[in-house]
């Protein structure tokens, strides 16, 4: 395959690579980090802090096949999130995910990795995205606009798989309280007082954004997440019953991993204007807990 990045038209420290057959990426080099970016879904794979545990968690078992979504990293939910609205025909999640994205410019400052890719058009809208590749942080943007003369849905998230050294070893914290719908169950709840520690196969829409932090005692870490352009955030693990449906998941990968997505899901779901744009923002910062 011919990358479809021209080496030259690289900074140093970042390399065009393929991850499949007709799946190109880019890998990311820094004194303090290593990232890999795949075009193929626009989705970032991988981003290991230097001499620490990965921010993302990647399945050993993920399919890095054309037409297949890849288990891990940070797929991109666009333009719809979860099931079609109408269609049940159309994929889960959308379809930036199973789409190849173009890079528009990658460049390197004090700051880190600046990258902008093109993503699909799915209808009127049409989908980019630019990320921050930075020591000890990332943030991501994914920015839609209505191309159209009419008004269009939008529902979407940055799905991140946050890795973990043990599922069972977490405190969530930001939640408390906040009102969100049982996806297991079809209930409208609210989210349990004090810190969250996940005990269970988990699938809620929570009408929040405020900011999260995720202790990790395993790895003595603490992740800071804020989001914007965002009101609703999803906090998703299949636990040990639900990972065991999923083929692309060990039968112990449910352990390694929480998602939490920055997210326009659920009553959070936007309606675009004709010639708008909305962008929504995650950003994941580590520090030692
Ligand atoms: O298996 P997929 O399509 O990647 O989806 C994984 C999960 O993604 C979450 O965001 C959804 O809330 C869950 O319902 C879903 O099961």
């Amino acid at each position: 395959m011919t990358h479809p990045v021209h080496p030259d038209l690289l900074p140093a420290g970042v390399r065009a690579i393929e991850l499949a057959p007709g799946m190109p990426g880019l890998a990311f080099s820094h004194p303090d980090f290593s990232a890999v970016l795949s075009l193929y879904g626009g989705q970032l794979l991988d981003f290991i802090p230097a001499g620490g545990q990965p921010l993302l968690y990647l399945s050993p078992q993920a399919q890095l096949q054309p037409g297949k979504a890849i288990r891990g990293g940070i797929p991109l939910c666009w333009p719809w999130f979860g099931p079609h609205p109408t269609d049940g025909s159309r994929p889960q999640h959308g379809v930036a995910r199973t789409a190849l994205w173009t890079v528009n410019a990658v460049a390197r400052s004090d700051d880190g990795f600046h990258v902008s890719l093109n993503g699909p058009r799915e209808g009127e809208l049409q989908a980019s995205l630019t990320l921050l590749l930075a020591p000890q942080q990332l943030s991501l943007t994914l920015t839609t606009r209505n191309l159209g003369k009419t008004p269009q849905p939008l529902s979407q998230a940055l799905h991140s798989y946050v890795a973990v050294s043990d599922i069972r070893r977490l405190r969530l914290l930001g939640l408390a309280q906040a009102p969100y719908h049982d996806k297991l169950d079809g209930q409208f709840k609210r989210w349990p007082d004090g810190d969250w520690m996940p005990q269970a196969a988990t699938d809620a829409v929570v009408a929040s954004a405020a900011p999260l932090q995720l202790h990790d005692a395993g790895w003595q870490r603490r992740l800071q997440l804020a989001s914007s352009g965002s009101a609703s955030t999803v906090v998703w693990t299949p636990w040990q019953q639900g990972a065991a449906k999923l083929a692309d998941l060990s039968a112990d990968g449910w352990q390694h991993f929480l998602c939490l997505e920055a997210a326009n899901a659920g009553a959070d779901a936007r309606v675009l204007a004709a010639g708008e744009a909305h962008s929504l923002t995650q950003q994941l910062r580590v520090a030692a807990l």
